[in-house]
């Protein structure tokens, strides 16, 4: 952590050092310094005559060796006051940079790991827990400053103590002991309990989320869910709320117990300086130094010990953090990568592919075989849960097979570069993202290093069917969409869509992959992008999901999955010729027409 303090601003981390030693010396020093006050004043009052007003005093001397000290302890509050502020200033100018710099360093670490590592919902809780050290909430860097700079302050206060009664120190840090004990005990149940609760934090974060957002409002609205979520919500929090109450109430009173040892020992201890003062072994300004230094240390040992017990609470969420960075991703890029043969010249095979998604013990795909030929387009149907969109994601390595292998001109998958084999498949996936950004940099996101690329945005708009949605908002490419951005408008399911198919035009994809992207689109439009995506493919394979056999029938080869298998393969005549599936299902689409 320290290491990426110090990389985030070396001068700022200095700084902050050098102002909370200053600080931390302070309070010994201005102690002394009244200490030295009382025996000056104590003395004059012995020896001085008289002075007619304060003006003549001072003017005329009287004051002697008092007024530097006074000016001394005048300088010294100033200092104190700027160091302090000097310290909120760096502190929260650091801590500012720190944070980002966590967050940065948390999205750029996600971006690495696999799709498979997201679904799980042991990364969620890793990563919700490692995402508080993110939020900056905790400040466990101001803490360990604080921490540091009491240790210090304490330590001179402690040899300033010890010079006149050592045992003094050492009873103290013994009836602090107990109190250091109950809040390390506290704290680390207090961890147990927030990490056997991280799945109903997120709960609770997801029903928060779902009943204050604009995505939902309307179907919350018009099926009554108000009350259902603010239900689901309140025995959720409930749960929670309840153990860390118990929690709360039994530290309160153990606490509040170890803090009366400690304050007892202190009294004790100011009873025999009284003592040896009314009976001359010590002068009152050594009473004044030695009580206020005995408060000030007892103070300090007891916030330095709460304050390293809850630190090391913190710091759990810190390794949260770091064994959220250290984990790696299962699907990489080997070291010595082949190219992505472009052209694909004889075709994309799957062999034999199974899959089962982690966890399941249903194969969603089995004993596979199929081969997609360059220039050729295939569209793939089945009913609901048949395993087409599996495909796609085996096809684009978000998943690897269980079983069997899928190759791109006899170039297995798993020896291509990653980014490499994505960036020649461009596909647009049925649950594609709206995302709260303008018309342009929302079709940019097919290629986003060409955000800058006006006319190749221009063009995908134009071959996805994008630009006469465009055309009709007021500001043009520029125009922010969804409801979350300030002047943002919000399009149809169908607009969002010939948005999203602009994206996959943004490549030159050697593979096309739609997947149920025409679902919203009206008759003529769905025609139309089919139409265009065979004109513009220049010879490119392409790979259409969908249920629709109006888009279906148009494809050079159609391909029945049932159960994850190949069931029927063949073009829209020879499959109705069949007699098999496709007939069926073709004419129960068919007879909804008639
Ligand atoms: N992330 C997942 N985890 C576990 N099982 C999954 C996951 N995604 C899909 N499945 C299961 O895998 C099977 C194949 O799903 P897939 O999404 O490939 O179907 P599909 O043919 O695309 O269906 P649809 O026409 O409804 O889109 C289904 O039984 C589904 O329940």
């Amino acid at each position: 952590m320290f290491g990426q303090l110090w990389a985030c601003s070396p001068s700022l981390t200095l700084a902050s050092a050098v102002l909370r030693l200053v600080q931390a010396v302070q309070p010994a020093v201005a102690l002394y310094v009244a200490k030295l006050i009382v025996d000056e004043v104590i003395h004059l009052s012995h020896v001085a005559g008289p002075s007619a007003s304060v003006m003549e005093w001072v003017t005329q001397g009287g004051a002697g060796r008092l007024q530097g000290l006074l000016g001394a302890e005048f300088g010294l509050i100033i200092l104190f006051d700027l160091t302090s502020r000097g310290v909120a200033l760096v502190d929260g100018l650091l801590n500012e940079r720190y944070v980002n710099a966590v967050s940065l360093a948390l999205m750029e670490h996600a971006a690495t790991l696999d799709l498979q590592q997201f679904e799980s919902s042991a990364l969620q809780d890793l990563l919700e827990r490692a995402r508080r050290q993110a939020s900056g909430r905790n400040n466990l860097l101001v803490q360990l400053f604080n921490i540091a700079q009491t240790a210090v302050t304490a330590l001179m206060l402690a040899i300033g103590v010890t010079v006149f009664a050592p045992w003094m120190v050492l009873l103290l840090v013994v009836a602090l002991l107990p109190s250091a004990a109950g809040e390390a005990h506290f704290n680390a149940r207090a961890y147990r309990l927030a990490r056997t609760k991280t799945a109903e934090r997120r709960e609770m974060e997801y029903l928060r989320y779902v009943g204050a957002s604009a995505e939902h409002a309307k179907e919350l609205k018009l099926f009554g869910l108000g009350d259902f979520l603010v239900g689901r919500f309140r025995s959720a929090a409930a749960t929670v709320l309840d153990q860390n109450r118990k929690l709360a109430t039994r530290r309160f009173v153990w606490s509040s117990v170890f803090a009366a040892i400690g304050s007892a020992a202190y009294y004790g201890v100011y009873v025999v300086i009284v003592w040896d003062t009314v009976h001359g072994r010590l002068s009152v300004g050594d009473l004044t130094f030695l009580s206020g230094s005995f408060l000030r240390l007892h103070g300090l040992l007891s916030s330095l010990l709460l304050g390293i017990t809850q630190t090391a609470a913190q710091a759990q969420y810190l390794d949260d953090f770091y064994a959220f960075l250290d984990l790696r991703p299962v699907i990489r890029s080997p070291a010595l990568a082949r190219p992505f043969p472009s052209p694909i010249r004889e075709g994309i095979r799957f062999q034999g592919v199974g899959f089962r998604y982690p966890g399941t013990d249903i194969w969603a795909v089995r004993h596979l075989d199929l081969t997609i030929h360059a220039g050729e387009t295939i569209a793939l149907v089945g009913e609901n849960g048949a395993g087409k969109t599996t495909i796609v994601k085996l096809l684009t390595r978000l998943y690897e097979p269980d079983e069997g292998e899928i190759t791109v001109d006899g170039v297995s998958l798993r020896d291509m570069d990653l980014h490499d084999l994505r960036a020649h498949i461009g596909v647009i996936f049925q649950d594609f993202v709206r995302y709260s950004l303008t018309a342009s940099e929302n079709i940019a996101v097919g290629r986003i290093s060409a955000l800058a690329d006006t006319a190749r945005i221009k063009a995908a708009a134009r071959e996805g069917l994008a630009d006469g949605v465009v055309g009709k908002l007021p500001m043009g490419y520029e125009q922010p969409l969804g409801k979350r951005v300030a002047k943002g408008r919000d399009l149809s399911g169908g607009e969002w869509q010939k948005i999203a198919i602009s994206r996959a035009y943004m490549r030159d994809a050697d593979l096309l992959i739609l997947d149920e992207p025409t679902s919203a689109l009206d008759a003529r439009a769905e025609a139309d992008v089919f139409e265009r995506m065979r004109a513009l493919r220049h010879g490119k394979a392409a790979l259409v999901i969908s249920h629709r056999f109006s888009t279906v029938r148009t494809a050079d080869r159609i391909v029945v999955l049932e159960h994850g298998k190949v069931l029927e393969t063949g073009t829209h005549e020879q499959l109705l010729a069949m007699h098999g599936r496709y007939a069926e299902l073709f004419a129960l689409q068919a007879e909804g027409y008639q």
